[in-house]
């Protein structure tokens, strides 16, 4: 069955509002919408910066699509994981950028996940002082997450995404056919983030998640569509309310990310733990330490964790054999970026499908927790 959006969903930020469409084959159209941003190249090749697996699979089809309009691509190849959103990594892709001769109106295309996305999203922030970029997810968490919303950055020794800008894309395309050949481990690591936007503010998503997950983790074209055009149009929402975190909202999108980049830096940022394998196991912890508080029902800070399990994503703590300490974690928890003086706001849960922000938390009973998880 052929799943389209009848209408994009719009981020409205004024002189930066931007669509994003949803379709099955939308890199064999990505000219009829990427049109306007291609047109300035002339007869320049059109840079185009790829994750090697996502070029390797889906890139062809891009090709094609520019080449029956007679334009030709550029490519800069981009090695998988998280080592790439480096310095080394921005330094190399902004000196190609330069040797191009992009300019401030040109827009370069990201085709891959969510590390090409923040590597291309960042470098085209600095270029120039800002190029226009625009985004080609390919994983399911760049097409639920990443693509949308303007965060962009790398990792630096002291922690995840401490160096980065906020710089919003020009169009998203999300083509669904895309995840027809995306390892499932990688599948289950981006519906992390889909389950994210059910606990944080929709109960019945949430619930419809329990029921249907299955069929978004088979990639069964209805229930995927659905469950990409919910969590895009919440993230569109709560981006055009709050664009750079400076009120409680756009906070909440970081559920289970104070808890899971501590992990991530622990775990090395390596495949030991993706980067939403980390959100699972930090959305488990802070409906946990939600329930220790006395602020959610135990049952169902069971409930959250028994979805995240069920959606075969890690729930527990010992499986990853860390040799660390709860004080540990806190450790790298004080690079978090929500950190204001001396407190760390957590986000934690009123119920499911109601997150907020908690400014009175104890550093020091946050490891005592862990300690307790770590030994669980
Ligand atoms: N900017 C934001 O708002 C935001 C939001 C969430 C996550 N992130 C960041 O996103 C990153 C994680 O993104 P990710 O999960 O997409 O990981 P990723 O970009 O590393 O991609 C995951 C893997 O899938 C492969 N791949 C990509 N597309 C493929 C395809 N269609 N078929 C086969 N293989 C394919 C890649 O080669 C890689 O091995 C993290 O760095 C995280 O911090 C950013
Ligand atoms: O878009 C946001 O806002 C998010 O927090 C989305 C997160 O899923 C994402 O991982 C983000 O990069 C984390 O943000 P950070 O500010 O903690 O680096
Ligand atoms: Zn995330």
């Amino acid at each position: 069955m052929a799943v389209s959006s009848v209408a994009p969903i719009r981020v409205a930020l004024g002189g930066r509002s931007y669509d994003i469409h949803i379709g099955d084959r939308l890199l064999d159209e990505a000219m009829s919408h990427a049109r306007r941003f291609i047109a300035p190249y002339g007869d320049r090749p059109v840079p185009v910066v790829a994750d090697i697996n996502a070029r390797h699979h889906h890139g062809a089809r891009l090709a094609d699509s520019l080449a029956a309009e007679g334009f030709s691509i550029a490519w800069f190849d981009v090695a998988p994981g998280e080592g790439s959103k480096s310095w080394a990594e921005l330094e190399r892709l902004t000196d190609w950028l330069l040797s191009l001769g992009v300019t401030r109106k040109d827009h370069v295309f990201a085709l891959g996940g969510g590390v090409v996305g923040d590597l291309v999203g960042f470098a085209c922030a600095i270029t120039k002082r800002g190029c226009g970029f625009v985004q080609l997810p390919t994983t399911l968490l760049a097409q639920v997450d990443s693509s949308v919303g303007g965060k962009t950055a790398i990792n630096t020794r002291a922690g995840k995404n401490l160096i980065g800008a906020f710089h919003q894309p020009s169009l998203v395309l999300i083509d669904t056919q895309t995840l027809a050949t995306l390892p499932q481990r990688e599948m289950r690591s981006g519906f992390a983030e889909v389950l994210k936007y059910g606990l944080l503010g929709d109960a019945e998503f949430f619930a419809w998640l329990e029921s249907n997950g299955n069929n978004v983790l088979a990639r069964e074209p209805a229930a995927l569509h659905y469950a990409i055009s919910s969590s895009v149009a919440m993230k569109a929402r709560i981006v055009a309310a709050d664009e750079r975190e400076t009120e409680d909202r756009r906070a909440l999108l970081n559920l289970g990310h104070t808890f899971g980049h501590a992990l991530e830096a622990e775990t090395g940022f390596s495949d030991k733990l993706l980067h939403g394998e980390g959100v699972a196991l930090g959305m488990v912890l802070a409906a946990r330490y939600s329930a220790r508080r006395g602020e959610i029902a135990q049952a169902d800070a069971e409930r959250a964790a028994s979805a995240i399990a069920a959606a075969g994503l890690p729930a527990a703590l010992a499986p990853l054999g860390m040799a660390c300490t709860g004080a540990d974690l806190v450790e790298h928890m004080r690079h978090d970026k929500k950190a204001e003086g001396a407190t760390l706001p957590f986000l934690l849960l009123r119920a499911i499908g109601e997150a907020y922000v908690a400014r009175d938390v104890d550093l020091a009973d946050i490891a005592a927790f862990l300690d307790e998880e770590l030994a669980r």
